[in-house]
């Protein structure tokens, strides 16, 4: 794929007699089980609607709230699948929304390989090239999939834009994008993708916003989440990420183990005698802070809530994963300017933040507890050599920018696909 990105020919605005632009941008994130949704004016960055349907399949649920929080009436339909829940989506939204003019619809694809360095418009040889990456990403990469094909037959001419986790990393040093392994599993894939970089695009955008003078400097931003990713952004471009081949790596998750010694594995596969699906059972459903706390939860509110052994357990390792992660990436870049906390966690959990930033006044880190408890955007204390912040992150938003940009509205490099060039998969 070349470097140089072509925005498409910018199609001319449909305006209403109020002079209001009447185009809006879906943008889909498509799970295993649930498929999250939100919807998008064409300059406005605040969702005119934003939505989640759940436990996709026969007690599937849908709930979608417009921008001051309403819930909106949900239209009768059949949540048993991807399609289905899409399609009820659209139904309600349209029911609220009559004017609606459906413009672009921007996708979250966990996985674009080597290649796909920015968001692309999708035509069918991208989708199956894409598709081919699912190895790479087996819990994310097949429903993003099933989300853009169910997208496509719903709104057949409607341009469909897929925005990858893996390309803010693409740029990183050969020495974080490989593994020691012999060099022929580099060249087939086997690299060290990153993921989140959506995540990591918003707050890089929004720190450049709020404290500019950080943009020069050595920043780690860690999303702590139900998945969990730390990132190591020097002068605004990633250059080591915790999660690595796939999004097991790193950190611990909810459900997801993180780093994690190979030798575990050969021994699940010799002595346990496991298949590679009960070990990916385990590895992506039930380890983390679930296998940690012995099966209690993989939610943050419910074990700092439930203070026991088991969930001290749980919240001890993660904290020390992720002061652990905060050293190596320092390391990288030679020292630290800013952390950033985002994520479910990061962004609402005050005893993780203040038990992370513990016993790190070393590296410059000291938070004020009182801005902490607050959930101020700046929480370290003021003459602190480490600026700590909290920035809520909206994935949702990024794709909504690049799916304004295949219609012209936005400045967001994208690629068109006739510029997209299969990768190898
Ligand atoms: N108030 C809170 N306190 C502590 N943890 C929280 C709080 N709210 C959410 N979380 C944590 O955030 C997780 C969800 O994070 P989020 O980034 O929304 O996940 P996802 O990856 O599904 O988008 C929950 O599973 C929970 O662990
Ligand atoms: C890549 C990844 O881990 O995504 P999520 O946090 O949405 O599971
Ligand atoms: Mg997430």
């Amino acid at each position: 794929m070349p470097d140089d990105t072509l925005p498409p020919p910018p199609r001319p605005a449909a305006r209403t007699e109020n002079g209001d632009d009447p185009r809006a941008f879906l943008t889909l994130n498509a799970g295993s089980s649930s498929l999250k949704v939100a919807l998008y004016g064409a300059r406005d960055d605040h969702p005119l609607v934003t939505g989640q349907a759940d436990r996709i399949g026969p007690e599937g649920t849908l709930t979608l709230r417009d921008g001051t929080g309403r819930a909106l009436e949900i239209a009768p339909g059949d949540l048993g699948s991807h399609e289905g829940a899409l399609a009820c989506a659209i139904a309600s939204i349209r029911a609220d929304l009559p004017g609606l003019e459906l413009a672009a619809i921007g996708h979250r694809v966990v996985h674009g390989g080597a290649d796909y360095t920015a968001p692309v418009v999708l035509s069918a040889p991208i989708l199956d090239d894409l598709a081919k990456l699912a190895p790479f990403a087996p819990l994310h990469q097949p429903h993003n999939i099933a989300g853009v094909r169910a997208a496509m037959a719903a709104f057949p001419g409607v341009p469909q834009v897929a925005c990858f986790d893996t390309a803010f990393h693409r740029g990183q040093p050969f020495v974080n994008d490989t593994f020691a392994l012999p060099h022929r599993y580099y060249e087939k894939g086997v690299r060290r993708y990153g993921f989140h970089g959506l995540s990591y695009e918003y707050v890089t955008g929004e720190v450049a916003r709020i404290a500019p003078h950080l943009m020069a400097g050595r920043m780690v931003v860690a999303h702590l989440g139900n998945g969990a990713s730390m990132c190591a952004i020097h002068r605004g471009r990633s250059v080591a990420s915790s999660m690595g081949f796939s999004a097991l790596d790193g950190l611990p998750m909810g459900t997801r183990c993180g780093q994690l010694d190979p030798g575990v594995l050969l021994y699940m596969f010799d002595q346990e005698h496991l298949t590679t699906a009960q070990m990916r059972q385990i590895l992506y459903n039930e380890s983390g802070l679930l296998g940690l706390s012995g099966g209690l939860s993989n939610d943050m509110r419910t074990l700092e809530a439930a203070d026991t052994p088991e969930s001290h357990r749980a919240i001890d390792y993660f904290v020390f994963r992720v002061q652990r992660e905060l050293g190596a990436m320092a390391a990288v870049m030679g020292g630290i300017d800013a952390l950033v906390f985002c994520g479910g966690i990061g962004e609402n959990s005050r005893v993780v933040r203040r038990r992370i930033c513990e016993r790190l006044g070393w590296m410059g880190i000291e938070i004020d507890h009182g801005r902490n408890a607050q959930g101020a955007t700046i929480i370290s204390s003021e003459f602190a050599r480490t600026t700590v912040m909290i920035v809520p992150t909206h994935e949702d938003l990024v794709i909504a920018r690049a799916a304004r940009a295949a219609v012209g509205i936005a400045e967001v490099g994208i690629t068109a696909p006739e510029d997209a060039a299969p990768t190898q998969a």
